[in-house]
This record gives structure tokens, C-alpha cells and sequence, in this order.
């Protein structure tokens, strides 16, 4: 009876999920087809102005030509006239291309001021930030314990998706994250970042309530590894120097060992010059997600925000991933959302998010027995029996 229970929950969970995924599926389809449509658009006026203006051009020379010889043959006119006439057209007719070419290119010019001026027009981080003052910031240098009092968060405009989270991550601990997806997990490192504001309770660090802090003085003590990890089109060595621009080859390798990606320097006869690709497309997905936290590490963040790739990753990438991990949360205060429950094991505390709320905290072993939801996860995951 039980167990017909909890599989019809787990059934119930995975639609909502896959509702909400499919939601967002269709946001991302609907805007690709608008942007594919307007691509056709303008590619239609670019495939007709160009042919139309060079046929009217060389039809009206064609014209003139005709009729003008009609009648220097008839003696109406010199050649001298004709050719002075051909000479003026000549003159008034390329001005009159250019200007077709420039409408044109004021069309595309106004359609990338237009996008300009879209992120000109996203509010400025620092405004409505009356509440930071400069209070007592939370001792510098060491990692810093994270609390959060009862938060309750929605995001703009939208219902709310998290329900009175209350947790501590102790300082220098690690500290998991894990539940289905749209549990609100992500959305938790977003509001440590400061890139929403809780709507409801608390979220401190070091005992000060983040809203009293300025952002500058919050993001240096924090270092978040998104998801999906940009990766700059350029050389490995200029990835690693965005935050660490005086940072000496020897350095940049020994980080790079120390995320098990030091390979990518060795094979490569240029060394850390070798090249990556746009977006990081050189690189696999694990690779690019442990470059991320190599660039992290470089700038020696006292606490670190990781939010695991979902993408699949194969085993080795699993095993190196797992690697990195273990050594970015040595002396340091990690909060990690796991999507792979094999990367978090022998996390120090794992907190179950479902539905925006901590259905249950404790470490591996613990949670195995106490939260039927956990022990479902690990079970898909073949951890447990
Ligand atoms: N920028 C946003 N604007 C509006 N709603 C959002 C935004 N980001 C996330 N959400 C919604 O907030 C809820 C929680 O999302 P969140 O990304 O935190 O979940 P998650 O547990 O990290 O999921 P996943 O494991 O799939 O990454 C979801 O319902 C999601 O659709």
C-alpha cells in the first residue's frame, strides 16, 4: 500500500516537472520561431533590394543609351550631349544606389540599437538597494557560514517558489542541495548572489542579513560556478586570466591540475595559448563546467556557490568533476545544488528541496532511511538497493 503511494507521488512529480519543463520548452520554441521569421524577413528585402536596384540602374542606362542614340542617329542631338547626359545620370544614379545600401544598413543598424537600448533599460543592480550600508561586513578572508530564516521567494511578477527555507551551511562545511527539478535549488545560489532579494525572511552570512551588505562587498567573499558555465572564445590562458589578470603561467597550471584538466595544456603544442572555440565548443561539457571552477579558484573565493551541470556527463568526466570538487572544498564554505547524488555522497549535510520547500536534511546515510524522496533520487541513481 505504501509503496503504491509513494509511486503514485513520484508520478505526480515527475509530470509537474515535466509540465514545467515543457512550459519553458515552448517559451524558447516560440522565440526561436519569431526570431527565425524576422531572419526571413529580412533576408527576403535584402535578396530584393539588392538585384531590384542594380536592374533599375543598368535598365535606365540601357534606356538612355537607346533613346539618346535614336536621336544623335536622327540629329536631334550632338554625341557630346549624349555623353554629357550619360555622365550626369552616371553621377545622380550612384548616389541613389548608395543611399538604397545605407537604408539598408540603417535598417540592421536600428535593429541592433533597438537591442542596445533593451539592455541599456535593465534597472541597474544598485537601485532599490537603499537597505546596504556599509554595517560591520562579515570577517573578511575566511569562509563564512550561510543561513537561511524561513525565506519565502518569487520571482517578479511570477507565484512564489519557495516556502519558509530554513537551514545553516556551518562555515568550511559542504553542504548539498538535491531535489526534482523546479525545486527551487538554483534559485537558492541566486538569492546568496543577491540577483533577487528574498521576499520573506532571512538569508544571512556570517549572521549579517545579505541585504545590509553592499553587493560588491558581498559577490568578493562568494564564488558561483553556474550551470552552464560561459566560456569565452580564446585560449585557455585567457579564460583562466579574467579573474586573475596577473596571474603567472605556473599558477594557472596548478589550478588546472588541480580540476584535472591540466591534459588540456599538456597535449596541446601550444601549451596554455591552445585555443578553446566559441562558447568553449573545443571543450566537452564536463570540461567546460571544471574550467568554470578552475577560473573560480583562481580568484580564491572564502565561499563557493556550485551549481552542478545537468547535462550528462560520462563517467570519467563524473569521476574528474567529483575530483575538482573535492578540492575546491578544502578551506572553504561550499553550498553545492547536486544533480548527481554520487558527487555528494560524503557532503557534510545534504539539504532536500521538493516544491520550493526542505522536506528533509541530513547526511547520505541518514537521509537514505528518513526521506522516502531522497531514497527514491539515490535509488534512480543506483546508490542504494
Ligand atoms: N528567471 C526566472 N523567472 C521566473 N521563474 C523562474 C526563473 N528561474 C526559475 N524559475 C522558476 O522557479 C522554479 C525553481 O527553479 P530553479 O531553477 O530554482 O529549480 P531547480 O531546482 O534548480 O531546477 P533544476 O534542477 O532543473 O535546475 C521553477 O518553477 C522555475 O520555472
Amino acid at each position: 500500500m505504501t509503496s503504491a503511494v509513494e509511486r503514485a507521488i513520484s508520478a505526480a512529480r515527475t509530470i509537474r516537472a515535466s509540465r514545467a519543463e515543457t512550459r519553458e520548452a515552448e517559451t524558447v520554441a516560440g522565440s526561436a520561431a519569431e526570431a527565425y521569421a524576422a531572419g526571413l524577413r529580412v533576408a527576403r528585402v535584402q535578396a530584393l533590394v539588392g538585384p531590384a536596384s542594380t536592374v533599375t540602374i543598368q535598365g535606365a542606362f540601357l534606356l538612355v543609351l537607346a533613346v539618346g542614340g535614336a536621336r544623335v542617329a536622327a540629329g536631334a542631338i550632338s554625341v557630346g550631349d549624349l555623353v554629357a547626359f550619360v555622365m550626369f545620370l552616371f553621377f545622380l544614379v550612384l548616389p541613389l544606389g548608395q543611399a538604397v545600401h545605407a537604408y539598408t544598413q540603417l535598417q540592421s543598424g536600428l535593429g541592433a540599437l533597438a537591442r542596445i537600448e533593451e539592455i541599456l533599460a535593465v534597472p541597474e543592480e544598485g537601485a532599490g538597494d537603499r537597505r546596504a550600508r556599509p554595517v560591520v561586513a562579515p570577517a573578511a578572508g575566511g569562509p563564512a557560514a550561510i543561513r537561511f530564516d524561513r525565506v519565502g521567494f518569487g520571482y517578479p511578477g511570477g507565484p512564489p517558489v519557495l516556502h519558509g527555507v530554513s537551514f545553516t551551511v556551518p562555515a568550511g562545511t559542504r553542504t548539498a542541495l538535491v531535489g526534482p527539478s523546479g525545486a527551487g535549488k538554483s534559485t537558492l545560489l541566486a538569492l546568496v548572489e543577491r540577483f533577487y532579494e528574498v521576499t520573506e525572511g532571512a538569508l544571512c552570512l556570517d549572521g549579517v542579513d545579505v541585504r545590509n551588505l553592499p553587493r560588491d562587498a558581498l559577490r568578493a567573499r562568494l564564488g558561483y560556478v553556474e550551470q552552464e558555465a560561459p566560456v569565452l572564445a580564446g585560449t585557455l590562458r585567457e579564460n583562466l586570466l579574467i579573474t586573475a589578470p596577473d596571474a603567472p603561467d605556473d599558477r594557472l597550471l596548478a589550478v588546472l591540475d588541480e580540476v584535472n584538466l591540466g591534459h588540456l595544456a599538456e597535449r596541446a603544442p601550444e601549451g596554455l595559448g591552445v585555443q578553446v572555440g566559441e562558447g568553449g565548443v573545443l571543450l566537452s561539457g564536463g570540461e567546460r563546467q571544471r574550467l568554470a571552477i578552475a577560473r573560480t579558484l583562481l580568484a580564491g573565493p572564502p565561499v563557493l556557490l556550485l551549481d552542478e551541470p545537468t547535462s550528462n556527463l560520462d563517467a570519467r568526466n563524473e569521476a574528474a568533476l567529483r575530483r575538482a570538487i573535492d578540492a575546491v572544498a578544502v578551506r572553504r564554505t561550499l553550498l553545492i545544488v547536486a544533480h548527481r547524488l554520487s558527487t555528494v555522497v560524503d557532503a557534510d549535510q545534504i539539504v532536500v528541496l521538493d516544491g520550493g520547500r526542505v522536506v528533509a536534511v541530513g547526511s547520505h546515510d541518514e537521509l537514505t532511511v528518513t526521506s522516502p524522496l531522497y531514497r527514491e533520487l539515490a535509488t534512480h541513481q543506483l546508490l542504494v538497493s
